[in-house]
């Protein structure tokens, strides 16, 4: 993309590419941010106060972020007339790495989803969620400490892509009369319809890069999650195209399962209902897992609750040069401006952030930092609810107490 970015702030500097693919990062980099809706502002304050202390803790003055606002959802709305300006696309583009708040979307009509759209337009494919337990957080589950999983989210395609029209309109008309005159489908004339597009190409790729991942970290298997008994052709396809890609390019490195080798990844599969028993009954099996959308938002929440909640789970969405951090919840409307939601979620994606800029020093302080909070029961809300005898904190004063613990 040929755009230019505006005035940096003093003494940044732009992250680029190198030939190998990785981000070259400079002492000052500059680095995008969205503050986002509804508790956005207060996690995002909170992240952002820690990551500086982490950077200083690791690096003294020798580098330091330079933040550049992003403008999407409401505020962009307030400032621009917008909720998603153009320049904000081609800004996160331009500047590779950023962060982002969650974003608004309303349900049953009014605007598409900003999130999605923007992981769409700049090619974000994959959306990567690890789920580990940080030791002492609550949990629902018995052994908490079993999960260790990494979930690789198809990020385009599905019917998340959101191709649907509404009951009764022209177009549902339409595209119902299609499908019985030219394919013999009947379809209720009065029916909303949605669309579920997967391709081969972005199957592939998603799970070249879940696959990559594990052999990079000695990961012992990836696991296909798909419904592919009732969705043969999208569904179904992902799954035959995983196991194809992995055969293709990884020959030699990977068996399937019953095949196991020493040394050697274990692709696998499993039916994506009976996964989420799976997870809850047998974690110690599952290890990376590569799935299509709507899959992967749903389990991931579902994981992140085994784990203590939606306050403590990251992400990211990652192209092939670009990435952009995010928490795995909402904007959680409710509490919004009340300075009380955990930011763990947000803190956590920015050490995955850290980490992907090679700052790694300061990453790893992040969540031995939160975990040394986490266990003297510093904690908010969330987390204070389910341990008898913890000290409740405000969203601030949490991320106050992981910056005394860095
Ligand atoms: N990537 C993004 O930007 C995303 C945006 N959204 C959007 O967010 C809006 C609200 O969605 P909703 O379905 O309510 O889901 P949310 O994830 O915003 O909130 C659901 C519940 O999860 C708990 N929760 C969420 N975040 C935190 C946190 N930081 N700390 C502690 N608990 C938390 C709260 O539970 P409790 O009530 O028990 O305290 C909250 O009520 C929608 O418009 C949706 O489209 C949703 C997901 C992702
Ligand atoms: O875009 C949204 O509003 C919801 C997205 C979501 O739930 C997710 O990506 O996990
Ligand atoms: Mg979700």
């Amino acid at each position: 993309m040929s755009h230019t970015l505006g005035n940096l702030p003093q003494g940044a500097e732009p992250i680029t590419i190198g030939p190998d693919g990785k981000p070259q990062v400079p002492a000052i980099p500059a680095v995008g941010y969205i503050e986002g809706d509804g508790t956005g502002p207060d996690i995002w304050r909170a992240t952002k106060l820690i990551l500086e202390a982490a950077v200083a803790k690791a690096y003294g003055d020798q580098r330091r972020i330079a933040w550049v606002e992003l403008l999407a959802g409401e505020k962009a709305l307030e400032q621009t007339g917008q909720y998603l300006p153009q320049k904000t696309i081609e800004d996160i583009a331009a500047l590779k790495v950023s962060i982002k708040g969650p974003l608004t979307t309303p349900v049953g009509g009014g605007f598409r989803s900003l999130n999605v759209t923007l992981r769409q337009v700049l090619d974000l494919y994959a959306c990567i969620r690890p789920v580990r337990h940080i030791p002492g957080a609550p949990s629902p589950v018995k052994r908490p400490e079993a999960v260790d999983m990494v979930i690789y989210r198809e990020n385009t395609e599905d019917v998340y892509a959101g191709l649907e029209w509404r009951a009764g309109s022209p177009e549902a008309k339409r595209l119902i009369d299609f499908l019985a005159s030219e394919l013999g489908a009947v379809v209720d004339p009065q029916a909303g319809v949605g669309i579920k597009p997967m391709s081969a190409r972005c199957t592939k790729r998603l799970v070249a890069m879940a696959i990559d991942y594990a052999l990079a970290r000695g990961r012992q298997s990836v696991t296909l999650v798909h419904k592919g008994n009732i969705m043969k052709f999208t569904e179904g396809a992902f799954r035959d195209w995983g196991y194809e890609l992995a055969a293709e390019k990884y020959a030699g490195r990977v068996v399937r399962e019953g095949q196991e080798e020493p040394g050697k990844l274990v692709i696998k599969d499993r039916i994506a209902d009976a996964m989420f028993q799976q997870v809850l009954l047998r974690p110690d099996e599952y290890d990376v897992l590569a799935m299509p959308n709507l899959n992967g938002d749903y389990l991931s929440d579902a994981l992140a609750a085994q784990v203590g909640g939606l306050g403590m789970a990251p992400g990211a969405n990652v192209g092939d040069e670009c990435a952009m951090f995010e928490a795995t919840h909402g904007t959680a409307p409710k509490y919004a401006g009340q300075d009380k939601v955990n930011p763990g979620s947000l803190v956590l994606s920015g050490a995955m952030m850290l980490e992907h800029m090679g700052w790694v020093e300061a990453a790893d302080l992040i969540p031995a930092a939160l975990g040394r909070a986490v266990q003297d029961g510093m904690v908010t809300y969330d987390l204070a609810r389910q341990i008898s005898g913890a000290t409740e904190l405000s969203c601030s004063g949490f991320a106050q107490a992981v910056v005394e613990r860095l």
